[in-house]
């Protein structure tokens, strides 16, 4: 079996290497003299401890040609053992991706960012077993198989192709993540997808239903008589130029608006301050405030300023991004609108907004003093816009002033892994078990993997991630909150580590700040413990490194892990990471696509721990329980 694994692998990667042109010729990622494809030469390659292959992960390595599956899913101890084929980010086409069939125990299949092209596989939707399906950023096109088939799908990921056709009727109290945003689906989004993002369904241009805003009623036919769906057909495109001319008066009045308001500004800039207003401080703090500005008083401890709400031209200062749930947003709507104060930081405080003109519950943040031009700002917010993960909260709009910049969230009902870890909800008790803990800490690294790739080049880390950017949905689906705003790291080598280098080396660095932060994150979900603890004066990260020095030792685990039965082994191995992560030289810390792997390697160790497969995804992310 060994030796057909080798020659099954051998032939792969010889056909993803082999390039016509010798120059562009490819190095080989494993070493294949080694006799062990098992063994540790075979990057990417793990077995299970019968020899049999389990994953076959080929991440980003440049490869390309064509992918035939056959060479591994036709071959039959490996089309028996192997769970994991993963070839993101390569340069591959497709020929006979249906061979993939074969492959029977596969739970993830994941083909995102390469060349493959023409019709998704029917046969997908055979894979019974699998629970993460990636198509992501490539080119196909036509419509889905019926996908819903596959009964325990988890994940489901098909952003940037060209498919389109309706969705399959997919059953979303087991699908978790979804995101088909930039195709030409049509038709209603299934039923039961109201915890999704509405950004998951973005930029298809037909798709309706909830999360999207538009309702899908007036575009069903009433009667089948061919006459009707003419009329239907023409009513239709009435309606679309109408939107259309709707949209085109919108933006030349806006950009109409804003030009005079800079020019406003430019002149009202100074005598602003003085007219600057607030959200009243015991307002705020009583948790009930109206940001109603006619009805509260004035002082001059200013929390929002609303100088610009007087002003007849603010609604064309909030720029909405690319979210439909907040299309036709006011500000000065959202400053009247009633307010309860979460948080104040160094940097500003954060209000909750019941918007009825929305008909939702944002979160505005507001920043003070941050030094950076309105124009980077606003191309920093669209840029950041344009990359969109499901683990990541994107804005939902913004503002900007010389003063001050807003910016608008979504609402996460469940507050933060911070309040999760150390604090109490009234009235629910929660047992934030260990393989939810390692559940939320892989979906983190996968969104925070995907953000360093996207942004790499742009120079835009999250710059202050801990547990209290980290926010738990109404399902608990975990997101990373406020990336890109203002560096603030946690990372003790950062300030060293920036003056010693330059250009790239500098933005290694701060990409690097963020492994650590996320470094420290794995250890408050191990240990329990606060990370800067002002009463005790433990630093997290220090106590950890120090007391695994001596010997590995349990004493760092959360006695909760520990009392539930939680695996040590597999304990120790998170430990592992997360120290490798808080190592004081940034240049030795794994990159986050290399953190995300581990953790995903991880988690199918645990997966394979299971019988009962099914029962695994069947079971809600976070056990509940009354309290
Ligand atoms: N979109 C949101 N939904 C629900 N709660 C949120 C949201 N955004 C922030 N919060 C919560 O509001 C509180 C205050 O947020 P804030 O960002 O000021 O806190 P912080 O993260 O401790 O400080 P900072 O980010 O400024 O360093 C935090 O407990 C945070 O978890």
């Amino acid at each position: 079996d060994v030796e057909e694994i080798k020659t099954a692998l051998s032939n792969l990667i010889h056909s993803l290497t082999n390039t016509t042109g010798s120059a562009n010729h490819q190095a080989l990622p494993w070493n294949l003299s080694s006799l062990d494809p098992c063994g540790d030469d075979w990057k990417g390659v793990t077995c299970d401890k019968q020899n049999a292959l389990k994953n076959v992960t080929l991440n980003g390595l440049n490869l390309s040609g064509t992918f035939d599956p056959s060479l591994l899913c036709d071959v039959t101890s490996v089309a028996a053992s192997v769970t994991v084929i993963s070839l993101d980010d390569n340069n591959l086409m497709g020929d006979g991706l249906e061979k993939i069939v074969n492959c029977t125990q596969l739970t993830r299949l994941s083909l995102g960012g390469n060349q493959f092209s023409g019709r998704v596989p029917e046969s997908f939707s055979w894979l019974k077993n699998l629970k993460l399906l990636d198509i992501s950023r490539n080119n196909f096109s036509g419509s889905l198989p019926d996908l819903s088939k596959i009964t325990g799908l988890v994940e489901f990921t098909a952003e940037d192709n060209h498919l389109s056709g309706t969705l399959p009727n997919f059953d979303f109290s087991n699908l978790k993540i979804i995101n088909v945003s930039y195709n030409d689906f049509s038709g209603p989004i299934p039923k039961g997808a109201d915890n999704i993002p509405a950004s998951s369904f973005l930029h298809n241009a037909q798709l309706c239903g909830s999360p999207l805003p538009n309702s899908c009623q007036q575009e069903e036919p009433e009667s089948s008589d061919e006459t009707h769906k003419s009329s239907d057909r023409k009513d239709k495109i009435l309606m679309f130029t109408g939107y259309f001319i709707l949209g085109l008066t919108v933006l030349l009045l806006t950009i109409f608006c804003l030009c005079k308001s800079r020019k406003k500004e430019e002149v009202q800039v100074d005598s602003v301050d003085h007219e600057a207003a607030s959200v009243n401080d015991n307002f705020s703090k009583s948790g009930d405030t109206p940001f109603n500005l006619k009805s509260t008083p004035f002082n001059s401890k200013s929390e929002i300023s609303t100088a610009s709400v007087e002003n007849s031209t603010v609604s064309s200062s909030l720029v909405v991004l690319s979210s439909p749930d907040v299309n036709g947003i006011k500000f000065e709507n959202l400053l009247r609108a009633p307010a309860e104060l979460l948080g104040r930081g160094i940097h500003g405080s954060v209000y909750k907004v019941l918007s009825e003109e929305l008909g939702m519950t944002v979160v505005v943040k507001r920043i003070k003093d941050w030094a950076i031009p309105t124009d980077d700002f606003k191309k920093r917010m669209r840029r950041l816009d344009r990359v969109q993960h499901p683990n990541v909260l994107s804005a939902l709009a913004f503002y900007s002033s010389k003063q001050e910049k807003l910016l608008v969230y979504e609402y996460q009902q469940n507050g933060s892994l911070f309040n999760l870890l150390y604090g109490t909800l009234p009235g629910v008790g929660r047992t934030f078990d260990w393989s939810s803990r390692l559940d939320l800490a892989t979906r983190i690294a996968d969104g925070l993997a995907f953000m360093h790739q996207e942004l790499q080049q742009d120079g835009i880390p999250h710059g202050n991630l801990k547990s209290s950017n980290i926010l738990l949905s109404k399902n608990m689906e975990p997101y990373v909150s406020e990336y890109g705003l203002m560096i603030d790291t946690r990372d003790p080598s950062y300030a060293v580590s920036i003056s010693s280098c330059q250009g790239k080396g500098e933005k290694q660095a701060m990409f690097k700040a963020d492994v650590y932060a996320f470094g420290v994150i794995l250890l408050e979900l191990l240990t329990g413990k606060l990370v800067q603890n002002e009463v005790s004066g433990l630093d997290l990260a220090g106590w950890v490194v120090s007391v695994v020095r001596e010997e590995w030792t349990v004493e760092v685990f959360d006695k909760k892990l520990l009392r539930e039965g939680a695996n040590e082994e597999r304990m120790v191995n998170l430990l592992q990471i997360a120290i490798k992560c808080v190592n004081r030289s940034h240049e030795a810390r794994p990159n986050m696509k290399e953190i995300a792997q581990m953790l995903n390697a991880l988690v199918e160790d645990e997966e394979k721990s299971f019988d009962d497969v099914s029962a695994v995804t069947s079971t809600s992310i976070f056990d509940f329980e009354k309290a």
